[in-house]
């Protein structure tokens, strides 16, 4: 079934770039979810990805020029005719071995009965492994079939073959172009009954610019969603679609949608998580602005609609607007981009209802607090506090507009189009008021944003001829000095000199301005970090209140994607490493695991290949000769500069074939997405974060709460000293790990969580640098999915068996639907009689050792049966034990009817017995009147008869 909206949607957009392919009638615009047995006409295994020659751009084209009237002229038209003569003509050899259905064998649109063309997926041989494109496309020049071309501007066009000789073909595009192109660069398209599959394992043809047609032909009717095997393709649709809310996921609770979607992701994941009793996790990747946290939001509202009841999934909810506000920033390629990477657990009871929820969160970006570049924002926070603080508290924190503050003011960008963010404001507090932030506690949390701004102001003056400054005592200085309840002359004092032991003696230094700017700065840094953390801690106390744990939960990762700019600093390469530790747990997941279990199990399978990110990893990893520890070893040097370690690592790491030096300091990594060069500018002074002890001790020693409890936090950071007494700065630096070696701590334990975890992984895919709606990059959206191995995993889930069950569960799920009693049987044989019940094909699963492997959509139809069947008993069920309680019911209200009969009559008889008594008490005493009267009378007339008679 489909989305009503999508259905309603015309095509749009379709003559753009790549939308020369045939316009289907509306009638079959919408055959997306073929029947199973369609799925796989074509080999499984015969879907070769040919980058290298397709992608040179250089394809040999000779233009034909056609007559501006038609007439195509002699020989072109000639070959034209030939060419559709030939498309008719017997079916020649094709690569996919074992397979006899050609394209032109399907049903083409206009066909009634498409299921009449089901054929039997045929097994999977390691002959068919290995075909490269040469093949296919002399096959599908062979056979004329509309093939892919790509332009010299890198985007694909559908062109029909209308003839092939030699090495060469003559191609005709959509804008009735006739080029004369190699044969080699023509790559073969679906048949349009394919278009916009709703899973790209259906596609007959698995390649580049297939899969980018069909994204594309989908995202042009707002169906942004799509399946890539066992992984949720979402591309963002930069404007609001209709596909949430409360039908959808009713609909998609109940099953009556089935179309790709993150709710549908949601639903297995809590589905899975009832059944197998295992742990879940979504893993959200993709580049920046690609809509990682959208989407995690979309699945959160489902978690929270299905498993809501107790109150805290709303908690749950209002996180987001606070971890949005203090977390995220306007970025050049994402007005609302998250800065830092997170892992939400949701806990559920027994009784699958939410009953707490735990935020972890990893590295996130200080440096942007001081410093961001022309056209991005700091964080949004900043502008809510200054756009909507009520007046008191503007009076109170003595708060003045955003571009009075310098912090602010450098990037040239004060707000974002359409954002509201005094509304934004309003909602954050609200929210604070959810997580049970008291009010005092949201003031002191204002009181040291204004302070960090205020810091940004702090002016230095040079006090003599050595270039050592003094902080200006103007009003910024005293105005943070009152912000965080401190001295200004301890503030001053913390700025602009250091105290530094040498032998048994302190003494203090006076900084120069760079120093006392740098100092100035990293305690703005640190101030923000540790408020973030701190409110992450509040909202986590709040969100753990009333937990009655089972121990399951969803946990749902919103990490930030890989990134390649320009210039790549610390932040990137951080970034970097830990998508490459994600990628390794997608590949373990998706290929390896996978493999190694079809190895283990004894299955007849066939490898697919896909590249391990293994050695880039051991590359940041190794002991001791990896990026990461030479630039922890640097980073305790004194004398360490970035000028020394990229030296350092182009000595020991040149021979790493995933490692470059480059000139002076930078150096390139080839990650498993791409090349990135690194400038090592600043990694240094990054990795070692230092906070010097002098400004810990100043917000120690502040009245307010807040500072005093950031200085106590960074005071007990335990482990292992990585920089510290050596560093040439001296003093004991606060910061005890270094940030890359927290960075792959938390790394690690996150890998351990997840890796107890069932994972579900969408990609997000940006269709253009603009995040406008409606634009669709080819080239953009192609290495978006080159990067995460979209078609890989494709090719290795049709190839593969996804769905496995072991003997036990199989025969224990499924017994009961055999006709014969077995009982007595072994797991094994109970599950070769269901599957001979059940007449699937042998190509459709295999038995191994312990389990039993199926083909996609074979596990369904027999869950379908299962579902059906146990239905049917419930309704056999309920109409006996209906029957059962209507024939108990007859029988109590016979009994009762006797009873009531009974006692009326009892009740009938006794009233009338009284009735009678009375009647005749009444007859009695009637008498006894009626007697008296006669006799009153009698007496009457004898008297007077008396008196008559004696004629007196
Ligand atoms: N499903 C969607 N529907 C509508 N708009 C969307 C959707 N997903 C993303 N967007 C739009 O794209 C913007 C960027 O998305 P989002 O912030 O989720 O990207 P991201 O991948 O998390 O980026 P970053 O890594 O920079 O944080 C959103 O602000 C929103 O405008």
């Amino acid at each position: 079934m489909h989305l009503p909206k999508a259905q309603t949607s015309g095509l749009r957009n379709t003559e753009e770039k790549m939308s020369q392919k045939t316009v289907v009638p509306p009638s079959h615009r919408f055959t997306k979810s073929l029947p199973v047995d369609f799925r796989f006409m074509g080999s499984p295994t015969s879907d070769p990805i040919g980058y290298a020659d397709v992608n040179s751009g250089n394809n040999g084209v000779t233009s034909l020029s056609v007559p501006e009237n038609g007439d195509s002229g002699g020989k072109v038209v000639e070959k034209i005719e030939n060419g559709v003569a030939d498309s008719d003509q017997a079916n020649e050899d094709s690569p996919y071995i074992g397979n006899a259905i050609l394209v032109e064998d399907r049903p083409s649109v206009g066909d009634e009965d498409v299921d009449s063309a089901a054929t039997p997926l045929p097994s999977v041989s390691k002959s068919n492994i290995g075909c490269r494109w040469s093949d296919i496309t002399s096959y599908a020049t062979k056979k004329k079939v509309q093939s892919w071309f790509q332009l010299p501007s890198g985007n694909w066009e559908l062109g029909r073959i209308m003839s092939t000789s030699g090495i060469e073909s003559i191609i005709s595009l959509p804008d009735g172009k006739i080029l004369k192109v190699n044969s080699d660069s023509l790559i073969p398209a679906n048949p349009d009954i394919l278009d916009g599959v709703d899973d790209l394992m259906q596609l007959s043809f698995l390649n580049e610019p297939s899969v980018l047609f069909n994204l594309q032909y989908r995202y042009n009717q707002d169906m942004i969603y799509t399946k890539a095997g066992p992984v949720l393709v979402a591309i963002n649709p930069f404007k609001k679609v209709s596909l949430y809310g409360n039908y959808y996921i009713e609909a998609y609770k109940n099953k009556s949608i089935e179309s790709p979607h993150v709710y549908a992701i949601a639903d297995t994941a809590i589905r899975e998580m009832t059944r197998d009793e295992v742990n879940q996790s979504i893993i959200i990747s993709g580049e920046s602005g690609a809509g990682k946290t959208e989407t995690a939001k979309i699945a959160m509202q489902y978690l929270a609609a299905l498993g809501g009841g107790s109150g805290i999934e709303d908690e749950i909810l209002k996180t987001n607007p606070i971890l949005e506000a203090f977390g995220n920033a306007k970025t050049l390629r994402n007005d609302n981009s998250s800065r830092f990477g997170k892992l939400i657990e949701i806990h559920f009871s027994e009784t699958g209802k939410i009953s707490g929820a735990k935020i972890q969160t990893f590295l996130l970006e200080k440096s942007r607090v001081v410093q961001c570049a022309e056209g991005e924002r700091s964080y949004h926070i900043f502008y809510q506090l200054c756009a909507g603080a009520p007046r008191a508290l503007r009076e109170k924190l003595n708060l003045k507009d955003v571009d009075d503050y310098k912090y602010l003011k450098q990037s040239n960008c004060y707000s974002i189009a359409g954002v509201d963010d005094a509304e934004q404001f309003r909602i954050v507090k609200e929210a604070l008021d959810v997580v049970h932030v008291s009010k005092e506690d949201q003031e002191s949390v204002f009181a040291m944003l204004a302070a960090v701004l205020c810091l940004g102001n702090v002016s230095f003056a040079m006090i003599d001829n050595e270039n050592h400054v003094e902080a200006v005592a103007d009003e910024s200085l005293i105005n943070v000095a009152k912000l965080i309840g401190c001295d200004t002359a301890d503030l001053n004092l913390a700025l602009s000199t250091r105290k530094m032991r040498v032998g048994n003696d302190n003494i203090v230094q006076k900084l120069t301005l760079s120093q006392a700017v740098d100092t100035r700065d990293a305690l703005a840094k640190s101030i923000y970090a540790c408020l973030f953390e701190w409110l992450v801690e509040q909202i986590n106390k709040s969100l753990a209140v009333g937990k009655w744990r089972t121990g399951r939960s969803i946990s749902i990762l919103d990490i930030y994607g890989f990134e390649s700019f320009d210039r790549n600093s610390f932040e990137q390469f951080c970034i970097n490493y830990a998508n490459e530790r994600l990628q390794q747990h997608f590949n373990r997941h998706l290929f390896k695991l996978e493999q190694e279990e079809y190895i283990q199990d004894g299955i007849d399978w066939a490898k697919v290949d896909f590249d391990d990110n293994q050695d880039c990893l051991t590359l940041f990893e190794k002991k001791p000769l990896g990026l990461l520890s030479l630039l922890d070893e640097e980073s305790t040097f004194p004398n360490g500069t970035d000028f020394t370690f990229a030296n350092k690592l182009k000595q020991h790491l040149n021979s790493n074939s995933c490692f470059r030096g480059e000139r002076e300091k930078a150096f390139t990594v080839s990650h498993f997405a791409g090349e990135v060069t690194y400038d090592t500018t600043g990694f240094l002074e990054k990795n070692r974060d230092l906070l010097h002890l002098d400004s810990i001790q100043l917000l120690s020693s502040c009245s307010c709460h807040l500072p005093q409890t950031f200085a106590s936090n960074m005071l007990n950071q335990s482990g292992k000293p990585v920089v510290g007494p050596l560093h040439k700065a001296g003093g004991a630096d606060s910061q005890k790990l270094s940030v890359a070696t927290k960075f792959k701590s938390q790394l690690f334990q996150l890998m351990q969580r997840l890796e107890s975890t069932t994972p579900h992984f969408i990609r997000c895919i940006k269709p253009n640098n603009f995040q406008s709606p409606g634009s669709y990059e080819q080239g953009l959206v192609l290495q978006q999915l080159r990067c995460c191995g979209v078609l890989e995993v494709v090719r290795i889930s049709r190839s593969g068996f996804p769905t496995r069950m072991s003997h036990q569960k199989f025969a224990k799920r499924y017994g009961f639907l055999l006709l014969e009693n077995v009982a007595s049987q072994d797991p094994l044989s109970v599950s070769v009689a269901i599957l001979h019940q059940f007449n699937i094909l042998p190509e459709m699963y295999q038995v191994g050792y312990t389990k039993l492997f199926f083909r996609t959509g074979q596990i369904g139809a027999l869950e379908d049966t299962r579902n059906h069947t146990l239905h049917g008993i419930l309704r056999v069920q309920s109409c006996f034990r209906g029957h059962q309680a209507r024939s108990h019911f007859k029988e109590l209200q016979r009994g009762t009817a006797t009873l009531q009969s009974f006692v009326r009559g009892q009740k009938t008889r006794k009233e009338f017995a009284v009735l009678l008594q009375r009647h005749r008490a009444a007859v009695v005493i009637q008498k006894q009147i009626k007697g008296r009267n006669a006799r009153k009378t009698f007496k009457n007339i004898n008297n007077a008869s008396l008196v008559i008679q004696s004629g007196k």
